[in-house]
């Protein structure tokens, strides 16, 4: 699982890095509304999950989730920073 994370993380920096055309990450960080575009995304795909969640739709929890947490990392990657952040603030918690 971690390393799906992983490699995604580092797909999101080489599109980030090489902002590609046919890229919907690299649309995200090109965008006209900015870091908006994203947040939007995050706000939008968690009441998608919420309604899913109460719906018992397992299939949509799963799809819901998966958009979330690829949002999440391309805001991360947009605010420099990256995984280990993320680790280190759950790690923190245990
Ligand atoms: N994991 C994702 C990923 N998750 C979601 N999305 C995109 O995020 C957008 C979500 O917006 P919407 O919710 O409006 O889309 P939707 O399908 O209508 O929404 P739902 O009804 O499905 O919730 C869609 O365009 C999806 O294609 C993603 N786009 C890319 N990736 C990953 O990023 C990699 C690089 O993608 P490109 O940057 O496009 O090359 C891909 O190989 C994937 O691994």
């Amino acid at each position: 699982m971690d390393d799906v994370l992983g490699d995604l993380f580092d797909v999101i920096e080489d599109r980030k890095e090489t902002l590609p055309e046919d890229s919907y990450t690299a649309s995200l960080f090109t965008h006209e509304k900015g870091q908006n575009a994203v947040l939007e995304k995050l706000g939008e795909e968690t009441t998608e999950l919420v309604l899913a969640a109460k719906d018992d739709d397992y299939q949509e929890i799963a799809h819901e989730s998966a958009d979330i947490v690829y949002h999440l990392l391309v805001l991360l990657a947009m605010k420099d920073m990256d995984l280990d952040d993320l680790r280190s603030e759950l790690a923190e918690r245990r």
